[in-house]
């Protein structure tokens, strides 16, 4: 090779070696414009997401060393589809939730066409914003105040039991049978029938068969939102949906059952209105005046309650009522993201107490006594120790892992440091709840924390106040709280009543629940626990 061949070589390596490391520090570092706050590089980051690392490990390897570094705790990194500043500091999160230069981002153009845009993602109550977002919570709230179909979720609890006791292989003379069962799975099941007649009226049945068509293909698109080819370039399904058959056919699945849930709705519409017209008819020839709807409202379908609140705001006449048209693609999109955020939270959050319960044998004896005593009386009567473990559980593996991105309106600032308008900022649920600097021992179980007079003793200084928002707080709180609390208040008690349970030995989470995030919310994985009956 001549001199003038190898200076052109050197300096096309040079050049490509610049481009490469150019492009390395775009991808891997966070904007120009936030650089001033510590982050965690993207690679570091996706390679512990791509290798599932559970998330007690990435905080505390990862994510609050780097936060500890500075007194706001603030710190960058690359989640989902762009880079959010995180916080976890309680008086920073609070602004965040409750200050109107963070508005909650508009997710829905990104994922527009996907599964995940057409199924969670979308104009629904979680991810609109403005007016929009106000126009449906108006007709969702007074729903959510009304539901409360606790002799459904008893049913439905019944009805497990005895499936769960079929798989016994003694009748109930040997109680002292033991089967091992994986309860997230099965937690999945009672609330994929809770939640689907408690918001539309119909039943999955997935509690007597978890493999008939429509929980399979439940399951199977909502396991397909999570695809990492398609989470990370979504506009090849947006675009090239044809190069992908099996994806395609996934679309299919969601558009069969997308029919399927407009077709409840228009019917259960059709019905309300013909009603309305029949009893308005029967007012006028009795001449009674009075409330048309003497129902008790706890039977109804979340469904129901909407459709009758909008039709009573546009009797009425009210202002920013939703229009029909907006009201079949909201209550239809809210509705469907419901099976979403209420099914995968709440049997998380009811595996975390059976789990915590399983590893601390003397607070779930107390707790059965408790709910002994009180069983029989009010279904939701709640007893100290469920209480408090409900509060702990939520508090030490809440499954809202973060709440969605909100974006600054306007410059800012977070504990002194700068933000610019129009960065994603994140509250980090978990990392709020298991932060060092603002609990006391915040990774030991100890349900008396949350005793009446104790909480106090736990803050670290009165200035550091902790912050317990497991379904966040303002404005955009968890609308399914009141149900889901509800939910789990029915279900633990029933469940202590009729069940001894224990880690099986050499259990993989004997030392503590090993866990996964899947579309945000952290969820045990591969959990079985030993059930024994006690009648
Ligand atoms: C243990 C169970 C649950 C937890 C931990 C939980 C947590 C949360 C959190 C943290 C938010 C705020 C998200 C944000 O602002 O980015 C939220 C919002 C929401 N949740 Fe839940 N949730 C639970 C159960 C439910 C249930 C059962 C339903 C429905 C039946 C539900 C429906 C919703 C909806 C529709 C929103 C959006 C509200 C709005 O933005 O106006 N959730 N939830």
């Amino acid at each position: 090779m001549n001199k003038k061949n190898l200076s052109i070589s050197t300096s096309g390596l040079a050049l490509v070696a610049t481009t490469l490391y150019l492009l390395y520090d775009k991808i891997n570092k966070p904007p120009q414009s936030t650089r001033h706050i510590p982050y965690i590089g993207f690679f570091k980051f996706m390679s512990a997401i791509i290798r599932k690392e559970p998330i007690y490990n990435v905080t505390k390897e990862m994510t609050f060393p780097l936060s500890f570094t500075t007194e706001s705790g603030l710190y960058s990194r690359f989640d989902h589809d762009g880079w959010r500043i995180v916080v976890n500091n309680p008086i920073l999160a609070k602004k965040v939730m409750f200050d109107s230069e963070f508005t909650k981002t508009a997710l829905g153009d990104f994922w527009a066409g996907t599964i995940l845009g057409r199924f969670i993602i979308g104009p629904n109550i979680f991810c609109t914003t403005g007016s929009q977002w106000k126009k449906q919570r108006k007709i969702a709230n007074p729903a959510f105040r009304q539901s409360m179909p606790l002799p459904l979720f008893g049913r439905l609890t019944e009805k497990l039991f005895k499936v769960i006791d079929s798989s016994f292989l003694t009748k109930n003379e040997d109680l002292d049978d033991t089967i091992k069962i994986d309860i997230h799975s099965l937690m999945k099941r009672w609330t994929l029938d809770a939640l689907g007649n408690a918001s539309f009226g119909f039943d999955f049945g997935s509690i007597e068969d978890s493999d008939n068509e429509w929980v399979r293909r439940f399951k199977t698109v909502l396991n397909a939102c999570e695809d990492p080819l398609f989470a990370l370039l979504p506009f090849l399904e947006r675009n090239y949906l044809d190069y992908f058959p099996k994806r395609k056919q996934i679309h299919e699945e969601l558009t069969r059952f997308l029919d399927m849930m407009q077709e409840i709705i228009d019917k259960k519409r059709d019905k309300i209105i013909q009603q309305q017209q029949l009893e308005s008819h029967d007012k006028k020839e009795k001449n009674i005046q009075g409330s048309s709807s003497s129902a008790n409202y706890t039977d109804k379908d979340l469904l129901t309650l909407m459709i009758e609140n909008q039709l009573q705001q546009q009797n009425e006449e009210k202002n920013d009522v939703l229009s029909d048209e907006e009201l079949k693609v909201s209550i239809h999109k809210s509705i469907d993201n419901i099976q979403f955020s209420g099914n995968e939270t709440t049997a998380a959050a009811i595996s975390f107490m059976v789990y915590y319960l399983a590893k601390h044998p003397e607070i779930q004896e107390r707790a059965r006594e408790e709910a002994i005593s009180v069983l029989g009386k009010e279904p939701y009567d709640i007893t100290p120790t469920i209480e408090q473990t409900q509060k702990l559980t939520l508090r030490i593996n809440g499954p809202a892992e973060a709440l969605t991105p909100r974006t600054t309106t306007k410059d800012t600032e977070l504990g002194g440091v700068f933000i610019p308008k129009g960065t994603n900022v994140i509250v980090s649920l978990y990392e709020l709840h298991r932060n060092p600097r603002f609990w006391h021992d915040p990774d030991t179980f100890d349900p008396e924390r949350f005793a009446p007079g104790i909480q106090q003793q736990h803050n670290v200084d009165k200035e550091k106040r902790e912050l317990y928002a497991p379904f966040s707080s303002g404005s955009r709180v968890c609308i399914g709280k009141n149900l889901t609390l509800a939910q789990q208040r029915l279900f633990l008690p029933m469940l202590l009543r009729k069940y001894r349970w224990e880690l099986p030995e050499g259990s993989a989470h004997s030392e503590r629940v090993i866990t996964a995030v899947t579309m945000d919310v952290v969820h045990p994985v591969d959990l079985e626990i030993n059930f024994k009956r006690r009648y």
